[in-house]
């Protein structure tokens, strides 16, 4: 499988400023790949429309050349830096993870997710404790790709192992493909096996 943003241009208002330009790129199943730029320059925005949460006025996202479903839960998965805003504050965690049919044990060990937390509703959780909800729904068995944004900026650094170590095992073991934003150049590093500079694929004057 393979997912590609073709001549992507976005801005956030009619009277706005383009942030994105006429952008591509395609990331395929099994690659892991860093998005980088300056910040403020619009990883987020393309990370968010490529995962389908934002629409573009211009060009579009294609899952293996089709446009990316509408209904269900999506093949493409975003994790991101705020666990508080992507979760149902109405839910209890239970039903947050039955909804996306994602419930594996060795998921929850490897996560560090506590049976009692299941019972709680969000805010009665922590960020980090709530991100690890996060990484656990995106990793249901229809995902075959995983977007990472700034994702453990928050988490202390024994937990960021943590869900980098299950999230780079279920990577390999499923070949799913990851594109990731961070301004952690090593984390970078050791996790991609390539970088795509957003200043190089925009053709937004800087
Ligand atoms: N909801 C929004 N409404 C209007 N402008 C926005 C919105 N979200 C982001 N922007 C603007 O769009 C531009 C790109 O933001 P974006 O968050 O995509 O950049 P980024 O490269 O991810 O930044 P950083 O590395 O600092 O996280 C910035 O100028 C930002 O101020």
């Amino acid at each position: 499988m393979r997912i590609e943003a073709k001549n992507i241009s976005f801005r956030y208002g009619a009277k706005s400023p383009w942030i994105l330009q006429d952008v591509s790129l395609s990331v395929e199943e099994g690659e892991r790949v860093g998005l980088v730029g300056p910040s403020g320059y619009g990883k987020s925005t393309l990370i968010r429309i490529m995962a389908g949460y934002l629409r573009p006025q211009k060009g579009e996202i294609l899952l293996d050349g089709k446009p990316l479903p509408r209904k269900g839960v999506s093949p493409v998965q975003l994790i991101y830096q705020h666990p508080e805003k992507a979760i149902n504050p109405r839910w209890k965690m239970k039903k947050v993870l039955q909804e996306s049919g994602m419930y594996r044990d060795e998921v929850m060990e490897a996560l560090g997710i506590e049976k009692d937390w299941l019972e709680r509703y969000p805010r009665e959780l922590s960020g980090g404790e709530l991100q690890r909800f996060c990484v656990a729904r995106s990793l249901f068995h229809g995902t075959h790709f995983l977007f990472a944004d700034e994702m453990s900026t928050m988490l202390d650094v024994i937990t960021q192992a943590q869900i980098w170590n299950l999230m780079l095992k279920e990577v390999e073991e499923r070949r799913l493909g990851l594109l990731m934003v961070t301004h952690n150049k090593e984390l970078a590093k050791k996790i991609c096996d390539r970088e795509i500079h957003l200043e190089e694929i925009n053709s937004k004057e800087l």
